[in-house]
């Protein structure tokens, strides 16, 4: 190392910013910068592996210093000096203590800082870690670095405290930098614990640019005065007080003062270049002085007594740290919009507020402070560069599902009280506090799919997911007042002789006019719980604070009437539904002028502007759907005039749900309406000719078109060789024999179907047979909830179900007296009021609820909320089906 303190070489040396002193302090103190580089590499190397800086000739001294290292992106744990270890750990304890007993480096009331733990950065080093390697950050951490990396024993110490001219000039070096095509040196003096007090010889080393005196019993730095080329300065770990005592050398760009004894702040106006201050463990109450500090990116002031955040207006800062202070709040940081890191550890903030404008704010820390709401975290949500936060040790810690709730708040978040957020947490936050509407769905359904489960087996005489059509269900979707409602209505009115309205439950109370069992079913909120534990449902949703559902019996009770259903429901009912073993077709309902449909909604009068908002908002629900899930709706109808909707419904329902067939059916019998059939004659039930319009779009042979078992065996099943797939093939034709009752065995008993007017062997074979069949039954027995099968080629289960009931294995053939006796009653009764109904159906002022000839005729939708579309006023493209129904109600009723 060449010793000089030549001021020629001063001329050669020009200030450089920090970038370059921070690559200058690593560069090893050679005069054949030639080879500087890979002796830095070797240096480094030799750092890691023993933890000591190493000269470049070999011998282990003290690094170009701590503040140096803090300038560098190695910490200054890693750069201890090599001399008096066992003083240093003294001094050190002796500080620590003198500070502890003053109140110093206690943050929350008082409260000490956790053990430093040399193989865990986090307590002091975590504004570095945190914070990130840039200098000041690591200068703070590491003045707390474990004391066993501080400097080692100094064999050289100066026994009076004086420096002298021959230890300067075994310590000073010229360090070298390269530029492009260019090599700069610069004076560097570092003497850090020789136990120096007077420096004032160093007055004449005027071209010194970079002086490290830490740990030192320096009270005095004025001949800094006589430095004006000196930018960086470490005098941390000394005796001084006098804040900036001497004369700024204009250039000075880096300053370290901390384990000091400073208590006041006072104008650095004179310091424009001061970049990276550390005033970390002095005992400063307030920040003030910086505010012409236009250069500062880098403030720490750990470990000080501030209570209030202020003199920090419109700084450039990237790095502050505050920890171990005695702040409550954060304030004083809106105008410090370059604010990158910030560490307010250690300290009493009750809350967030105050960091909303730090848009690039990228890393927080708050570890033990008092905060306990979780709710806190909205102050700092829009923050969309915060990586990183640091909240350990609060209160808020104790909070039920506190992590969740924080990743899923601060979704930007990759760390979190040091530890990483993973993929899976964030998902799960998600999924928790705003899943998405399939996830609602899946949910939902695996629900009603459990209790239902849980339920002692029910059977079902019309849909069953076993049957090889599937039932015909016709949903109408849209978001909420779109008129699908209505729609529905009126669509199972108009052709009623194949469609029944499913009514669906609700918790929401009636509006004016609704009826129970007509709209909807309303029940309670318990009730609707009870339902669910009852497994009663097929679909479930909360809409506006209500529940709406769809129960399998409701579905059920149109089926038995011989009808499809037709429902209506939101997006997420359409989703649970989906994953149920329905088969529904899909026609949504979209409202593409909203102006025309929030007035629409206004109109109504019934709800309120918040609801309105919701209610339009979900538009893009059910765009985005149809954009990113092309085929999801079956069909799907702008509906922003009431009065082309409808017709376009029935044509879409007609053209794409009933066959040709079926619509001259209806046609004829429009046209001829007194014609009575003969039975022998009587084309096929509107509802066969539907379902065997449904399952003719399904490929047999195909096993994702084959029931819903079949394709859910398919999924679950690994392939089965060609001898195991025969095997099931015939266990399959066996049991679907016996099913349709083309076989005997046990199924027939279960199975039997209550034809008394049809032979069971033509009942199978032929669906016609069976509607009349079931017709026939209905006429006969007068009961409402027929057991004859609807139109499915499966006999009814449900009869089958109350024949074991009964004990009687002939079915319906084998009655009790009593049971005559009640069915003639019945039937009498069931006459009586058929003819009544079909009186009024007949009537032309009769408005008959859709989808059932037995209820009670009633508005259906409330008087106030009608729309021009009622569905006794419209005019129908076929003349007028209720006529053609009442005949046919008529006729049947003569029968
Ligand atoms: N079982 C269900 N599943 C999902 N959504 C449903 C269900 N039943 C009803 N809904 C839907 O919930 C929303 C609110 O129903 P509600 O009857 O309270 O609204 P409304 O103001 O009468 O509107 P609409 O005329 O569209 O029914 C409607 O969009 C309705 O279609």
């Amino acid at each position: 190392m060449k010793k000089t303190t030549k001021p020629e070489f001063s001329s050669a040396v020009s200030p450089e910013p920090l970038t370059d002193a921070a690559a200058s302090a690593q560069a090893p103190s050679t005069d054949k910068p030639e080879g500087n580089r890979a002796m830095e590499v070797k240096q480094k190397t030799l750092r890691r592996k023993s933890g000591k800086e190493v000269n470049p000739k070999g011998k282990e001294t003290t690094s170009p210093g701590e503040f140096s290292s803090a300038v560098s992106p190695e910490p200054l744990a890693d750069a201890p000096s090599s001399d008096t270890p066992e003083e240093n750990r003294d001094m050190e304890m002796k500080q620590e203590t003198s500070r502890q007993k003053s109140g110093e480096g206690e943050g929350e009331g008082g409260e000490k800082e956790e053990e430093v733990n040399p193989n865990n950065r986090e307590t002091g080093q975590e504004f570095s870690s945190a914070v990130s390697p840039e200098p000041l950050a690591d200068a703070a951490a590491s003045t707390e670095a474990p004391s066993s990396d501080k400097p080692e024993e100094n064999k050289d110490k100066v026994e009076n405290g004086v420096l002298t001219a021959e230890l300067i000039s075994r310590r000073i070096s010229q360090m070298g930098r390269f530029g492009i095509g260019l090599q700069h040196l610069y004076h560097h003096l570092a003497l850090p614990n020789y136990n120096l007090s007077d420096v004032s010889i160093l007055c004449s080393y005027v071209h010194l640019q970079k002086l490290e005196l830490p740990h030192n019993k320096i009270k005095d730095l004025s001949c800094v005065s006589h430095m004006p080329y000196l930018f960086i300065l470490d005098a941390s770990h000394n005796h001084i007080s006098d804040f900036f005592g001497f004369q700024p050398p204009k250039n000075l760009k880096v300053a370290n003062f901390s384990y000091n004894r400073m208590t006041k702040m006072k104008d650095l106006s004179a310091y424009l270049c001061l970049t990276k201050l550390d005033l970390d463990y002095n005992g400063f109450s307030e920040i003030s002085g910086l505010e012409q500090c236009t250069m500062l990116t880098h403030l720490s002031l750990a470990h000080n007594r501030i209570s209030r955040i202020s003199g920090l207006y419109n700084l450039p800062l990237s790095h502050l740290c505050l920890r171990g202070n005695q702040l409550e709040r954060i304030e004083g940081l809106e105008t410090i919009k370059s604010l990158q890191f910030l560490d307010l550890s250690l300290n009493r903030i009750r809350s967030l507020s105050g960091l909303q404008n730090l848009c690039i704010l990228s890393s927080l820390n708050l570890k033990k402070n008092l905060i306990s709401e979780i709710k806190e975290c909205k102050h700092i949500h829009e923050l969309s560069l915060l990586r990183d936060l640091n909240l350990l040790q609060n209160p808020v810690q104790e909070q039920q599902d506190y992590r969740l709730s924080v990743v899923f708040l601060l979704q930007h978040l990759t760390m979190l009280d040091q530890e990483k957020v993973t993929a899976e947490e964030k998902v799960s936050s998600v999924n928790k506090y705003d899943p998405p509407i399939e996830v609602v769905a899946a949910r939902d359904h695996m629900t009603h799919l459990v209790y239902q489960l849980m339920q002692p087996q029910m059977l079902y005489d019309s849909t069953l997911p076993s049957a090889d059509s599937p039932y015909p269900i016709l949903v109408l979707t849209g978001p909420q007042g779109c008129g699908k409602r209505e729609l529905a209505h009126r669509l199972c009115q108009d052709l009623n002789e194949c469609f029944g309205y499913g009514i669906c439950h609700t918790t929401r109370g009636p509006y004016f006019g609704e009826e129970n069992g007509i709209d909807y079913h309303f029940v309670s909120e318990e009730d609707f719980q009870n339902m669910i534990h009852m497994g009663k449902f097929i679909q479930t949703m909360h809409y506006g604070g209500h529940r709406y559902g769809l129960t399998r019996d409701a579905i059920e009770e149109v089926a038995r009437d011989g009808l499809a259903c037709c429902v209506h429901m939101e997006l997420e009912g359409v989703l649970s539904l989906k994953n149920s073993f329905f088969e529904p077709r899909y026609v949504l309902l979209l409202p593409t002028d909203v102006e025309k449909y929030t007035g629409h909604l206004k109109s109504r009068s019934i709800y309120e502007p918040a609801q309105i908002d919701v209610a339009v908002s979900r538009i893009d629900l059910y765009t985005n759907t149809i954009e990113q899930q092309p085929g999801f709706f079956d069909n799907v109808i702008p509906c922003d005039d009431w009065e082309e909707v409808y017709p376009t419904l029935r044509q879409i329902v007609k053209e794409y749900l009933l066959s040709e067939e079926l619509k001259g059916e209806n046609n004829n019998r429009a046209d001829d309406a007194s014609t009575a059939h003969e039975p022998d004659e009587k084309p096929p039930s509107p509802l066969s000719t539907l379902m065997s319009h449904f399952s003719a779009t399904l490929d047999p042979s195909d096993p994702a078109h084959a029931n819903y078992f079949t394709r859910i065996q398919a999924e679950l099943s690994p392939q089965k060789n060609p001898t195991e797939l025969a095997s099931i093939r015939r266990r399959e034709q066996l049991v679907r024999e016996a099913v349709m009752g083309k076989s005997p065995g046990v199924y027939s008993l279960l199975f039997k179907s209550s034809t008394q007017n049809a032979p069971s062997s033509q009942q199978n074979s032929d669906s016609q047979h069976l509607e009349e069949s079931r017709e026939t039954h209905t006429k006969s027995s007068g009961s409402e909830e027929s057991h004859a099968s609807t139109a499915l080629s499966v006999p009814t289960s449900a009869a089958a179900f109350e024949e074991q009931v009964n004990g009687s294995a002939l079915g319906h053939a084998v009655e009790t007296p009593k049971d005559h006796l009640e069915s003639d009653q019945s039937a009498n009764t069931s006459r009586a009021d058929s003819d009544h109904l079909a009186a009024v159906a007949s009537s032309p002022s009769s408005d008959r609820r859709p989808g059932s000839n037995m209820k009670p005729l009633l508005p259906p939708i409330p008087a106030g909320r009608k729309t021009p579309l009622v569905p006794s006023m419209s005019p129908s493209p076929r003349g007028s089906p209720n006529t053609a129904a009442t005949e046919e109600g008529q006729t049947n009723t003569e029968q």
